[in-house]
């Protein structure tokens, strides 16, 4: 029997420790606060942000939102980043991604003070994840691990292939994966556009997190019986729905929940964890920057 993995129901988990944990810094004179950053007309990123800045409202946590032309000047999100890296204020700073092609992502991510880096993104944070040593985990893998953990899914010695292999998702999932540490000490794989014989990667594999980015690329006939599949992706195929688009994964969920043991839907799965581990990530922010004890496990 396949089981579903409801990253809904984790993710209000999460909130609710969050809420607790904003509560404690409140009281304690501190007001956590989120600034999210927009520049772009991307209707999937406009939703993603307007949901984080509702998740902020219902935690307690301060939600700041600047938006920026998508045909403005770089300098203009640099400069945005420079203010609120000096506000008082604001403890997290998240720059939804992509930028558009003009902007130099690489100058986004270290302009961003590391201390209220929430996305972990800052070269300095992914080396202290590398290093074993994470300030803050990116929020999707570090939501994947939650999800693991909640499901009582054994990570050691167990066999993971990670299908994808970009800077938000792949790369720092195969490295929490490996890492000698609870929800960790997986033997991964991590598998990409010029791999070899995917399928007979996938055919071996315990565990799959697809993040590819190609909707409904894996397909039960690829898994292993019994295996948990981690659905990354959130493609928009056109569709006769009211959206005009429906939302699917990079796994074909109808044969693959035939023969997985554990698998996520999307919408509902790794999207909401995604969320939640922001929030988390800008109360740490918020105890780092103020010296308040902060309990998240
Ligand atoms: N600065 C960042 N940019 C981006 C990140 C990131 O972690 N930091 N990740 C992705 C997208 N993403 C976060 O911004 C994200 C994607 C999906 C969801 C989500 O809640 N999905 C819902 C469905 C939402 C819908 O109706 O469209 C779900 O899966 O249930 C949240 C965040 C790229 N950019």
């Amino acid at each position: 029997m396949t089981e579903t993995i409801d990253g809904e129901a984790v993710a209000a988990d999460v909130r609710e420790t969050v809420a607790d944990e904003v509560a404690r810094l409140s009281d304690a004179g501190v007001e956590p606060g989120l600034a999210t950053v927009l520049m772009s007309d991307d209707p999937a990123s406009e939703t993603y942000v307007s949901m984080k800045q509702r998740d902020c409202e219902e935690v307690g946590i301060e939600g700041i939102h600047v938006e920026i032309d998508a045909d403005a000047p770089a300098e203009e999100l640099y400069e945005t980043i420079d203010d609120l890296n000096a506000r008082d204020d604001v403890h997290g700073i998240l720059v939804q991604m992509p930028v558009p092609d003009h902007v130099d992502k690489r100058t986004v991510l270290r302009r961003i003070d590391p201390e209220k880096d929430v996305d972990g993104f800052h070269p300095e944070n992914v080396g202290r994840l590398v290093a074993g040593d994470a300030r803050f985990k990116p929020c999707t893998p570090h939501g994947v691990q939650k999800l693991l953990d909640a499901y009582d899914v054994e990570t050691e010695g167990a066999d993971a292939v990670v299908v994808g292999r970009s800077d938000i998702v792949g790369k720092p999932m195969a490295n929490l994966l490996i890492q000698k540490s609870p929800v960790g000490n997986a033997t991964t794989t991590v598998c990409h556009s010029r791999t070899e014989d995917l399928e007979a990667k996938l055919a071996d594999a315990d565990i799959v997190v697809a993040a590819a980015g190609i909707p409904e690329f894996v397909d039960g006939s690829m898994l292993k019986a019994g295996a948990t599949v981690i659905d990354v992706g959130i493609n928009r195929v056109d569709a006769d729905t009211e959206k005009g688009y429906e939302l699917v994964g990079d796994v074909d969920y109808e044969s693959a929940s035939e023969v997985a043991g554990a698998i996520t839907p999307v919408p509902g799965g790794v999207g909401p964890m995604t969320r939640a581990m922001l929030l988390y990530n800008t109360v740490k922010a918020a105890g780092i920057q103020t010296g308040v004890d902060v309990n998240l496990d």
